[in-house]
Order: structure tokens, then C-alpha cells, then sequence
């Protein structure tokens, strides 16, 4: 049967929409058997809310993550596949990724940029995607789509080992400097061997397969490689990572491996992790229509609910610093009032206004305000804001005492760790740094009633809103005192 162009363009477009709001079964799974059998309170906390808002994103249909990802597709092509198509495979792809990410009923945050170099222009449609193809034997399509946010894949590490150097030793080591910024618990893919474009690819693909480190430990026979997952999975665990850097028992859902042959002088190790949010689908086509896709069991969603009693309420409109010094690193809050967000390119506009003498821009007033590093997803329908979870702050480090010798402003809201440099501006400062859980952001949405662009509005993702929250769920990461709860990567260089 022909394969028919419209068909793998609605499939990828079906695949997006749908990857943006279902984890797969097996994450789900992976994700519940870490909740319960985590002991630390913040990592539990943590987990709780990314499992919580997993299920809100499927009742919502509704992003997972305000990072919808860049699409990553992997098409093995038939031999004999024939076609009714006038676009290349590639432009259908990007076809569907166009329909996929524009959506009207569920848009996803457009967050590619061209000319990467230099103007850094927003596509507007989260094309191009990043296509693999290869050409196999057979009739027919087979596809894995997935969308792969970026704050996992800045932590990408590869090295060129000798090759007698045990990748255990490397990998141990590598974990460390990635931070939180990767949004753990996740999986942690890697390739060795082939070359070095190779392992990397590997790495990527490693990520696609289901989670199954738990049928591995029960096989009676694993594999060398299988036995190298396992003795991997505990020792990264061991480091005590845990969700969002917290501290806790698990770090990884599992780690995958893929290898090929290599020059006998080499030992290519790549490794890519993928976050709270990991999403993708494999589906085939065979030219009788358009992909079905799996049906989802409620039912394997654990039953959890926030427990607001763990919270205590601040009213923003009437904190002081004399109120915030009396928190200390672990607290959770519940935030209501009035926040200002800012990401990275509004950090980089408003360094160059200040710099230059101009000021904050019309509008802009961080005056006994936090300010939120978020990008959020455009509303839909009665929505205030579309997914509005935080990012990386570590990438806001080398803007810390700008913002803080230049506004009144009270702290910052992000995720993961901040440089040591950081919390010693934010110490000297008395101001805080607070955290929401990377992988909520439908979840976090619901505790914004009110959002207004105010400056750079044109910029998209990178625009500054003024939010009016209420309760919105933080925990103290950084207090005034300088105490940081991601002491575990305190002697440790981040790489970001
Ligand atoms: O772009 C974002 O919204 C978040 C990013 O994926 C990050 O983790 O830093």
C-alpha cells in the first residue's frame, strides 16, 4: 500500500499533541515506585507534584511542561515503501510539527530559534524538527517522535575516553556537575563506541526505549551490558541527587546504553538525560491511514493529593524582609499576590537598558516583587496562562547582582541550583531564592488568576508578565541567610 503524505503529517501532528499531555504508562509507573519509596520530604514533595500534574495535563489536555521540547524524530524508511506525496519526508515531519505546535484547541510553546548564532529569531512554530532517517528492509514507516526539552539536553556530556578508562568512573563523575537543571528523576541515556557523532546519536536513541531497569534486575542472565545498566542505576542513585537536586533516593528511573563496534584507539561516551518530562511515541505506518494511538488507563495514575497543611500562606503583598528572614532553607510556601516573570533574553534586554543608563523599561517595577523565571505556554480558551513551570536558574547566575544592585526586589523563583557566587549576592542582598518543581508547570498554572504582558511583548517565551498568583507552591532553596538546599552541589562545577 502507498504511504499517503497526509497521513504522516496528521500521525506527527496526533503524536505531538498527544506526547504533550500523557507520560507514558511506563514512566508513570517508574515515577509512582520512586514516590513511595521516597523518604526525603522535599523530594517526595517534589515528585508528588510532578505526578499530580501528570494527571491534571491529561483531564486538562494540556501541556505536561511549558517546554514542549524540541521534536526530535526517528523514521526507518522501508525498502519498498512507495508514496502519494509532492513533499519530502522531512517536510511532512515539519508539516506536523507546524499543525502539532499552532494548534488552537492545545498550542504548545514555539521555543525554536534560527540563526543560532546571531539573531536567535523565534521560528514561531517550533519547526525545523531534528530528523534521523534510515532505510531498512520492508514496506512500511516506522516512526518515534519525540519532544525533548531543553533544560536536559544543556546537560548533555560526551568524552573521548582512552579506551581502558571504566565509563563508571566517568559517568560518576559527570552526574554531578549536570545540577538539577535536568529536571531528575529522569532517565540518563548513553552511547558508546561507533565515533563520536555515533555515541551521542546512540545516546539520544537509548532514550527512546520504555523503562524496564526493574525486568532487568529480576533476569537471572542479564547481560554485560545489562549488569553495567544496573550497577549504574544504584550508583547514581547513591549519589543522592534526588528529584529537582533535593536530596533523595532516586535520581534515575533508569539508564539505557547502547554501544557500537569502534577504532581500537577509541572509547566514545556520550550521555543525554531526560527529564520529568520525558515524552515520546513509536508508531508505524503501512498506508492504511493515520497512526492509532494507545489508549491510556487512568487507573495507572496513583490517587495523590497536594496536602496544603505542609504550606504556610504568604501574602506578598505585604511581606517585608524582616518576614522573610524568618524562613529558612526547606520551607514551603504558598504565594499569593503579585510576581514579575523574566527569563533568559528579558535578563539579557534588561542588563543592556541598564547598562546603557536607560532603566527598567516602561511598566517594569520589581520593587518588593520576586521575580519568576518562567517562559510560559500562550492561554487557550477561558485559560489565564498556558503551563507556566520555572527554569533553569542556574543560567540566570551571571545576572543575579545586576538585578540585585539595580532593583528593590525581594527574591527570585526558579529551578535547581544556584552558582555559590549567587548565594553569596543573594545572601549579601538578604533576598531569597525560591524553588517550583520542574515538570508541574499545568499544575503551577492554576495558581496564576491574572497574567498581563508588560514588557517585550513581541519576544513570545521571553516576554515579561506581570502574574497575580494565589497559593502558588515554592520552597525556600536559598534563604536570607545564605543556607542553600542544594548544599550537595556545593563544591561541585556546574556545567550549564
Ligand atoms: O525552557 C524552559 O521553560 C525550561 C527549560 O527546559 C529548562 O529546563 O531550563
Amino acid at each position: 500500500m502507498k504511504i499517503q503524505q497526509k497521513h504522516v503529517i496528521e500521525s506527527i501532528f496526533n503524536a505531538l499533541q498527544y506526547i504533550s499531555y500523557y507520560h507514558s504508562p511506563d514512566f508513570i509507573q517508574a515515577m509512582t515506585s520512586a514516590y513511595e519509596k521516597e523518604t526525603h520530604k522535599a523530594a517526595k514533595n517534589a515528585i508528588t507534584q510532578i505526578l499530580i500534574n501528570s494527571k491534571m495535563a491529561v483531564f486538562g489536555k494540556r501541556p505536561i511542561c511549558q517546554d514542549t521540547g524540541v521534536v526530535n524524530v526517528f523514521v526507518e524508511v522501508g525498502m519498498e515503501v512507495t508514496w502519494i506525496a509532492n513533499l519530502s519526508l522531512e517536510d511532512m515531519i515539519n508539516e506536523g510539527v507546524r499543525q502539532a505546535f499552532t494548534y488552537v484547541n492545545n498550542p504548545l510553546r514555539a521555543s525554536i530559534v534560527k540563526d543560532p548564532l546571531f539573531t536567535r529569531v523565534n521560528t514561531k512554530d517550533n519547526t525545523p524538527a531534528v530528523i534521523h532517517m534510515k532505510v531498512v528492509k520492508g514496506e512500511q514507516l516506522n516512526f518515534i517522535v519525540a519532544a525533548k526539552g531543553g533544560g536536559s539536553e544543556n546537560k548533555a556530556k560526551f568524552s573521548m575516553l582512552e579506551p581502558d578508562v571504566d565509563i563508571i568512573d566517568w559517568v560518576l563523575e559527570a552526574i554531578p556537575t549536570m545540577g538539577a537543571g535536568w529536571c531528575p528523576p529522569g532517565i540518563i541515556g548513553i552511547g558508546v563506541g561507533g565515533t563520536a557523532e555515533k555515541s551521542m546519536l546512540m545516546a539520544k536513541q537509548s532514550l527512546m526505549e520504555p523503562i524496564d531497569i526493574k525486568d532487568i534486575a529480576q533476569k537471572s542472565n542479564p547481560s554485560n551490558l545489562e549488569k553495567l545498566r544496573l550497577e549504574l542505576f544504584d550508583k547514581i542513585n547513591d549519589l543522592g541527587i534526588g528529584a529537582q537536586g533535593l536530596g533523595g533516593l532516586t535520581t534515575v528511573l533508569d539508564v539505557k546504553i547502547k554501544d557500537y563496534p569502534t577504532h581500537a584507539a577509541s572509547q566514545a561516551v556520550a550521555m543525554i538525560p531526560n527529564c520529568a518530562a520525558t515524552r515520546h511515541l513509536h508508531f508505524s505506518l503501512d498506508g492504511s491511514g493515520v497512526a492509532q494511538l494507545p489508549q491510556v488507563d487512568m487507573d495507572s495514575y496513583p490517587q495523590l493529593e497536594m496536602d496544603y497543611t505542609q504550606y504556610k500562606k504568604i501574602d506578598l503583598s505585604n511581606l517585608t524582609r524582616e518576614k522573610m528572614a524568618l524562613w529558612h532553607i526547606g520551607d514551603t510556601l504558598l504565594l499569593s499576590g503579585s510576581i514579575i516573570t523574566g527569563r533568559d533574553v528579558a535578563h539579557k534586554y534588561l542588563k543592556e537598558m541598564i547598562d546603557n543608563g536607560e532603566g527598567l523599561p516602561d511598566g517594569v517595577n520589581f520593587d518588593n516583587k520576586f521575580i519568576y523565571y518562567v517562559g510560559p505556554v500562550d492561554a487557550v480558551g477561558d485559560e489565564v496562562i498556558g503551563p507556566s513551570g520555572p527554569t533553569t536558574a542556574t543560567r540566570m547566575d551571571k545576572f543575579t547582582d545586576m538585578i540585585l544592585d539595580n532593583t528593590n526586589i525581594l527574591g527570585m523563583i526558579g529551578k535547581a541550583e544556584r552558582g555559590e557566587d549567587s548565594v553569596q549576592i543573594i545572601k549579601k542582598h538578604k533576598v531569597t531564592y525560591l524553588i517550583a518543581v520542574g515538570g508541574a508547570a499545568y499544575l503551577i498554572s492554576k495558581s496564576i488568576k491574572k497574567a498581563k504582558k508588560i514588557a517585550f511583548k513581541e519576544m513570545g517565551m521571553e516576554a515579561i508578565y506581570e502574574f497575580e498568583v494565589k497559593d502558588m507552591p515554592v520552597t525556600v532553596a536559598v534563604d536570607t541567610q545564605g543556607n542553600n538546599i542544594h548544599s550537595i552541589f556545593k563544591d561541585i562545577k556546574i556545567i550549564h
